[in-house]
């Protein structure tokens, strides 16, 4: 790969935030490429939007190494912020403005002239679908299109790095298909996207490089299909029984399963040779007279990973620790 392309638009080594002396940043180590989209990966409180706040330059690194576009964000954050697009987790348009003036506003922020403002404005109207609401008031309009503003808003300077805390969550699913359609057009354009996410679809949709975050430390990193390979391999056998038969049902099966994790009453086996797998848990359990209750065979995704990585589910409403 050239140089070009390796390029490391956000470089951070043993980076750690602290806010009075609890460190919710342990150490981070990652880094941003161009042209890439990296997310961050982990559940509310990981530590995600802390990392955000410090490459943007909002928030002073505690200690560590943090560069940006080659450049100490600390010593030279008003260059850097220049070159930067960002979409907070919360939208802070002026809902008093209408679509077109809050684009317009925040263009003087970047000193650009008045018509140049007006022709970037337009343009980024029309790539965020929002011509048509051009005159209507912030207030008035939808969660999705507040999104899709303030999406738009961080495009004005036109941004070589775009950094989105949580860009879809709240969104309904019609909402956050156009905001990774969106995304995926910068990318294409060449932007380098860095965001933060609970949501393993959008990870899997968006994201060319993972860093899982938990608990302020990176558990682990790579591209989405690494992190299944290596940890979770292709298929999971889901079965429902006790837990106190697994030991009897898999003694044989060792090497085809990958690891294993229960969840409720089931345990889920991660395994590259699923109906095999299968296969044998059945002629096992009718040797050993036990009874599966539940069975499904079905492709691992990033969840699993998660899971296995930290025995907890990212899924907001059923997370807490499933052992
Ligand atoms: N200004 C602050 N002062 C004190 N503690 C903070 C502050 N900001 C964040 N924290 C704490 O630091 C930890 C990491 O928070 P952070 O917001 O970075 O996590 P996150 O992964 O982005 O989660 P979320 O998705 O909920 O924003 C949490 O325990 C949080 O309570």
């Amino acid at each position: 790969m050239s140089d070009k392309v390796r390029e490391k638009v956000v470089y951070a080594r043993y980076l750690v935030k602290s806010y009075d002396g609890f460190e919710a940043v342990k150490g981070v180590n990652m880094e941003v490429y161009r042209g890439n989209c990296l997310g961050l990966l982990g559940p509310n409180g990981a530590g995600k939007t802390s990392i955000v706040k410090m490459i943007c330059g909002f928030s002073p690194v505690t200690s560590g190494k943090l560069e940006v576009f080659g450049e100490n964000i600390m010593s030279r954050g008003r260059s850097i912020k220049g070159r930067i697009g960002v979409v907070p987790q919360e939208d802070n348009l002026d809902q008093e403005l209408t679509v077109r003036q809050n684009l317009i506003v925040y263009a003087s922020y970047f000193r650009m002239k008045k018509a140049l403002a007006l022709k970037r404005s337009d343009e980024i109207l029309e790539f965020m679908d929002l011509t048509e609401k051009s005159r209507e008031v912030v207030d008035n309009l939808s969660g999705g299109l507040k999104r899709r503003l303030t999406i738009g808003r961080a495009l004005i300077n036109n941004p070589e790095l775009l950094i989105l805390d949580e860009p879809t969550t709240g969104l309904d699913p019609y909402a956050r298909h156009l905001v990774w359609q969106r995304l995926r057009k910068l990318k294409e354009a060449g932007t380098t996207i860095l965001l933060t996410t609970h949501y393993l679809e959008e990870a899997e949709q968006l994201c060319d490089m993972l860093v899982v975050i938990y608990r302020g430390k990176v558990l682990e990193q790579g591209t989405p299909q690494e992190l299944v390979d290596r940890h979770v391999g292709q298929e999971v056998l889901e079965l429902g029984i006790a837990s106190e038969h697994y030991d009897s049902l898999l003694n044989g099966c060792e090497e085809m399963v990958k690891g294993s994790q229960t969840l409720g009453d089931d345990v889920l086996l991660f395994t590259n040779h699923g109906r095999e797998l299968s296969r044998l848990v059945s002629q096992k359990a009718a040797e050993l007279g036990l009874t599966i209750n539940y069975r499904r065979l079905r492709a691992s995704n990033l969840e699993d990973v998660f899971l296995k990585l930290t025995g907890e589910s990212l899924d907001e409403e059923s997370s807490g620790n499933l052992q």
